[in-house]
């Protein structure tokens, strides 16, 4: 199979922005041509290396604004056997695209929900009075954008240039130190990504990140008093740091939790061997998607 990598489109939006990067991080040292596909929503991502109709997915799984990526995590836990190979920090610069003339013309703004929410404030004190309309991805109204009157679209500036569009208002994200973590995504039993990827590119890994950081999913056994809070402080008795905890509803019946959490150790660590066999312990169902390091695209 072709090193094909999913990831969330139309072309021009953050998700293929971070797959670039990750592209032009395995350009420096393995020769390999990786093709990227654009899917229409980020399940359909995931689902491609689920299905084995891509090697790896990229996608957004949390925003320093908005938090978690709902989508991300649901598709997480629905799909098996999906692991993280690696994790994508990029700062995210948002710009309002429009033909308008002024602010004073636009009527609707579209963009992905998480793009939104990171512009509210913005989005309330200058266009207080304009119909907000999610879109699966910050490109996916570009192309209508000459053609219907006063509307607008927040996405980024590469996406202008790509789409040539004109920029009405630029670093319109409510706090200037937004970024998104992205994850690169495998299918846990793929054998041929580790023999496809050069062994270099894993010595790189090392040289620029040393911090290896696990994600995990699971489900209580039993929604009593301090179920969460026992399963929880097996981390802390074990001094091993927790860089997020999620919640996400089951979708079985309200009030009953999925909970997803973030480690700062990595898994072939003894004290990770000992907290997850505890962990199982109080578990109804555990998913662990593995260990990875995190970089940031400002070092790529
Ligand atoms: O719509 C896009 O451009 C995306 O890649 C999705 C997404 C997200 O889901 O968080 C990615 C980064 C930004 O935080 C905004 C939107």
């Amino acid at each position: 199979m072709n090193l094909s990598i999913a990831h969330l489109g139309p072309p021009g939006n953050y998700s293929e922005q971070a797959a670039l990067f990750y592209v032009n991080w395995l350009a420096k040292t393995q020769s390999k041509q990786p093709v990227l596909c654009p899917h229409p929503s980020i399940a359909q991502s995931l689902k491609a290396v689920a299905q084995e109709s891509a090697m790896l997915a990229v996608v957004p799984a949390e925003n320093s604004i908005e938090g978690s990526v709902t989508m991300t995590m649901d598709a997480m836990w629905q799909l098996d056997s999906l692991h993280i190979e690696l994790a994508l920090v990029m700062p995210i610069v948002h710009v309002l695209i429009s033909c308008a003339s002024s602010l004073d013309s636009i009527k609707t703004v579209y963009s992905h929900p998480q793009a939104l929410a990171q512009c509210q404030a913005w989005l309330e004190r200058f266009l207080p009075d304009v119909q907000l309309i999610a879109t699966n991805s910050t490109t996916e109204t570009l192309e209508k954008l000459e053609t219907e009157e006063g509307a607008a679209t927040i996405s980024s500036q590469r996406a202008a240039q790509l789409y040539n569009l004109p920029i009405l208002a630029a670093g319109i994200n409510d706090h200037p130190d937004n970024c998104t973590r992205f994850w690169v995504v495998s299918l846990g039993s793929n054998q041929n990504l580790n023999q496809d990827l050069n062994q270099d590119s894993f010595q790189d890994l090392k040289r620029i990140t040393n911090k290896r950081h696990t994600s995990l999913a699971f489900s209580l056994r039993a929604n009593i008093p301090g179920a969460l809070v026992k399963a929880l402080q097996i981390f802390a008795q074990l001094n091993i740091n927790l860089s997020r905890v999620e919640s996400r509803p089951t979708k079985r019946s309200l009030g009953e939790y999925l909970f997803f959490i973030d480690l700062e150790a990595d898994i072939q660590d003894e004290r990770m061997q000992a907290a997850l066999k505890e962990l199982s312990t109080y578990t109804e169902v555990l998913k662990i998607f593995g260990s990875y390091n995190v970089l940031s695209t400002r070092e790529m």
